[in-house]
């Protein structure tokens, strides 16, 4: 079986200004890859500047590989050219990202956004099939349409929102979710309902998940594998609780005792 997304070499460099044009790698030599053998939720792991949103970034499409490749099956994202190809790419890999009310612009009903996506991603051809694909991922996520329509970003609650966010993305029927710290800006009692989710959706609707994060804890929850970043670099990667239970390279361990105590285990 092929890999769905396979990650060899990739660096991203930015300027850093100056007058010797000098440049900085964001992301330095990153090969991963995920849903090798099945649907399957992959975190890559790291504190802030690591390089992680870079990451999603490219995966997704919105930023540039500055070397190396990125293959969504089988195909080189360099290589996705027009609207039918790139439409066809995002409907197959869908964002979640970390703020939901940023995600949404707040002067604009939730249902448009749901309405929307429904139209250009699982051809919806009228008002009546649009719902009707909202409310069906809208349940997905333990939510419906009626608790939905009409609504504003600010009258639903962080985690409602979050789960809204998440529907959008599961009308287009995605292969692969990419979330950038999903569960930060939600407050704890719910972070377990949209982990668990995560794991619903890879079990039950065959959708691989790269879930970005530097909460170890939940990354061990959630996650098959995990990848380690540091400034811009993969220190270690392996399955998810061998790495974390066990972890070998100096900045994991460090990680892992700054960011766990004893008794939450791992
Ligand atoms: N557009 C940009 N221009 C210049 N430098 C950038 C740009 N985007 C990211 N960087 C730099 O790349 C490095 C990695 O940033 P990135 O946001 O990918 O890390 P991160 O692990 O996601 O951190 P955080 O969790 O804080 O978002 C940082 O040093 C950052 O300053």
């Amino acid at each position: 079986m092929t890999s769905l997304l396979e990650l060899r070499n990739v660096v991203r460099t930015y300027a850093k200004g100056g007058l010797f044009g000098r440049s900085a790698r964001a992301v330095d030599d990153v090969s991963f890859s995920v849903g090798g053998s099945g649907p399957e939720i992959l975190a890559i792991i790291g504190e802030s500047g690591s390089g992680k949103t870079t990451l999603a970034r490219m995966i997704l499409g919105t930023v540039r590989a500055s070397g190396g490749s990125i293959r969504f099956k089988d195909m080189d994202l360099a290589d996705i050219k027009g609207r039918g190809q790139r439409m066809d790419f995002m409907r197959q890999v869908q964002p979640i990202f970390q703020n939901p009310f940023e995600a949404f612009n707040p002067l604009k009903r939730l249902d448009r956004y749901l309405f929307m996506t429904a139209r250009h991603f699982a051809g919806a051809r009228d008002d009546t099939a649009a719902e009707a694909a909202s409310d069906a991922a809208l349940r997905k996520v333990g939510l419906s349409l009626a608790e939905v329509k009409g609504r504003f970003p600010h009258e639903m609650s962080g985690g409602q929102l979050q789960r809204v966010a998440i529907a959008r993305a599961l009308i287009a029927s995605p292969l692969l979710l990419v979330a950038d710290e999903p569960v930060s800006m939600v407050d704890a009692s719910l972070r377990t309902a949209i982990v668990n989710l995560f794991r619903k959706l890879r079990d039950e609707m065959g959708v691989s998940i790269i879930y970005i994060t530097h909460d170890l804890a939940t990354a061990y929850s959630i996650s098959d594998r995990v990848v380690i970043m540091r400034r811009g670099v993969v220190v270690e990667a392996g399955d998810a609780r061998a790495t974390l239970d066990n972890p070998q390279h100096p900045y994991s361990i460090e990680l892992k005792n700054a960011v766990l105590s004893p008794d939450t285990g791992p």
